[in-house]
């Protein structure tokens, strides 16, 4: 299987070399140029197999002949054995045709570990292979960070440096990146936002001296494995619920478009989904578009669900991409205007080929809190302050279609955002015993300034050091 770039001047690679390759280097990202079609009988054969069983069978088709089918199989089964929940990624009921699917079991408690936890393994399996080493630099704002970490952390073939927003995290979020002791882990406190962070990162692949000195990788969702392994929950939901011969709609809280995306590809490859709604916080961006056809970058607001305080949203580019009939000069049109002018225009081709897929909805602080409020209330159950807002804009769909069974996906742990989920509910979730003494643990992090020069000398000069010691 080929994976193109979205910016269309870059060479075509295969899963391996797309999986190590990050961003493309013409600055587009890697999406597969044909998608594997799952029949109605594929599709109900899901039924009843294992997590671990489903996201072979997903995946598989994907990763084609590149990993050993063996050596791929036991690497899906140790990922998600480092789940705590026997069903991996487990659905609850909260209302009449509401489900919250849980995405929080793993090691970090948000949904980034579902496809880490894979990636981690599959990086160093080819890297191995390769006999080489990578430099892993990802931005975070929040949960993509600590996945990462305690996917990468003491893996021999890797570096693995960290750029998250300085004190726009939770303390709970921060300490799982700062506190872990393997010295190929670099926590970096940016002075800036989570943009900042992650325009830093794209900047330093798009510096191709740096980017092949130090033998850049990526964690972001600008990774395509990151949303393949994603695509899977997507099935397994739909499946328990009914599918194929029923639709199922899915509520998804967005920031970086990623999760909602692999919404997008489970349908393209045969999934009856009826809607995928993008579901924002107060940093509407996504909506906005999708409402007015214009994409417009305003500045970030600060709120509750953090991790989705985005203005720039890397994944969206992969869905014009599609919307625009895989037109690379359009994309490259699209993001040549954000660069210069913060925002560009979608073709009514495009905007209408977007809105027959995905609906979009905003859920302000205060009905963040209510919502929260509501679900403890209703059915006992305690949200945390994303998955909330994928609920809350879940019940509007849910309203406009009540036969459709909704979907939320429960994206990270109530106990991830405590001060959140306490003022909302009175309620103090506890963090799960492995990360009990969390707060307790040492921590180690660099704060460095928002300049790529200041960045790349960082992670030149200790990724040297990291080399000589492995040498
Ligand atoms: C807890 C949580 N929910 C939702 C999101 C949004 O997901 P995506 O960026 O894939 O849209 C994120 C961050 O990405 C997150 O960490
Ligand atoms: N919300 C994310 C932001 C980065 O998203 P990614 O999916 O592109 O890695 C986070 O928690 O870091």
């Amino acid at each position: 299987m080929l994976h193109v770039s979205t910016r269309g001047e870059a060479p075509a690679l295969g899963f391996a070399d797309a999986l190590l390759a990050g961003l493309a280097r013409d600055g587009g990202l890697y999406w597969p140029q044909d998608w594997p079609e799952f029949s109605a009988d594929a599709v109900a054969g899901l039924a009843g197999v294992s997590y671990a069983e489903a996201a072979r069978r997903v995946i598989g088709p994907f990763v084609g002949g590149e990993v050993e089918p063996g050596a791929f199989a036991r690497m899906v089964d140790d990922a998600y054995a480092t789940f705590r929940h026997p069903a991996v990624c487990p659905l609850t009921q909260i209302g009449d045709n509401l489900f919250v699917l849980e995405l929080f079991h793993g090691p970090t408690l948000a949904f980034k570990d579902v496809a880490m936890q894979l990636l981690g393994r599959l990086m160093d399996h080819v890297l191995e292979q390769r006999g080489q080493r990578a430099t892993i630099v990802g931005a975070t704002s929040g949960d993509t960070g600590s996945a990462a970490i305690e996917a990468f952390r003491g893996r021999e073939r890797v570096d693995i440096f960290i750029l998250y927003p300085h004190g726009r995290v939770s303390e709970v979020q921060r300490r799982q990146m700062t506190t872990v002791g393997d010295a190929n882990v670099h926590a970096i406190a940016v002075e800036g936002d989570f943009d900042d962070c992650q325009a830093l990162v794209k900047a330093m692949f798009n510096h191709h001296r740096f980017r092949d000195e130090m033998g850049l990788s990526g964690v972001n969702s600008i990774n395509w494995a990151r949303i393949v392994a994603q695509v899977v929950y997507y099935f397994t939901a739909a499946v328990s619920l009914g599918a194929p011969h029923r639709e199922v709609s899915f509520s998804t809280p967005t920031g970086n478009f990623g999760d909602v995306l692999a919404g997008w590809v489970a349908k393209r490859m045969g999934l009856p989904v009826g809607r995928l709604n993008v579901a924002t916080n107060a940093n509407d961006i996504l909506a906005r578009a999708l409402a007015t056809g214009r994409y417009e970058v305003t500045g970030v607001t600060p709120t509750t669900s953090p991790s989705m305080d985005i203005q720039v949203s890397s994944n969206f580019e992969r869905a014009l991409f599609e919307a625009h009939g895989r037109d690379a000069a359009a994309v490259r049109r699209m993001m040549a205007s954000l660069g210069q002018s913060r925002a560009f225009e979608i073709a009514p081709g495009a905007l209408a080929a977007l809105r027959a897929d995905f609906s979009a909805g905003t859920v302000r602080e205060d009905a963040v809190a209510a919502e929260m409020r509501r679900t403890w209330t209703q059915a006992g159950y305690l949200l945390d302050p994303h998955t909330a807002v994928g609920v809350a804009s879940g019940r509007d769909l849910l309203a406009a279609d009540p036969a459709t069974p909704v979907v939320a996906l429960g994206t990270a742990h109530p106990a991830k955002f405590p001060d959140a989920v306490r003022a909302a509910t009175g309620v103090s979730p506890a963090l799960p015993a492995h990360l009990a003494d969390l707060l307790e643990r040492p921590e180690r992090f660099s704060v460095l300034p928002n300049d790529q020069a200041a960045i790349e000398r960082f992670v030149s000069e200790r990724g040297r050091a990291a080399r000589k010691g492995a040498a």
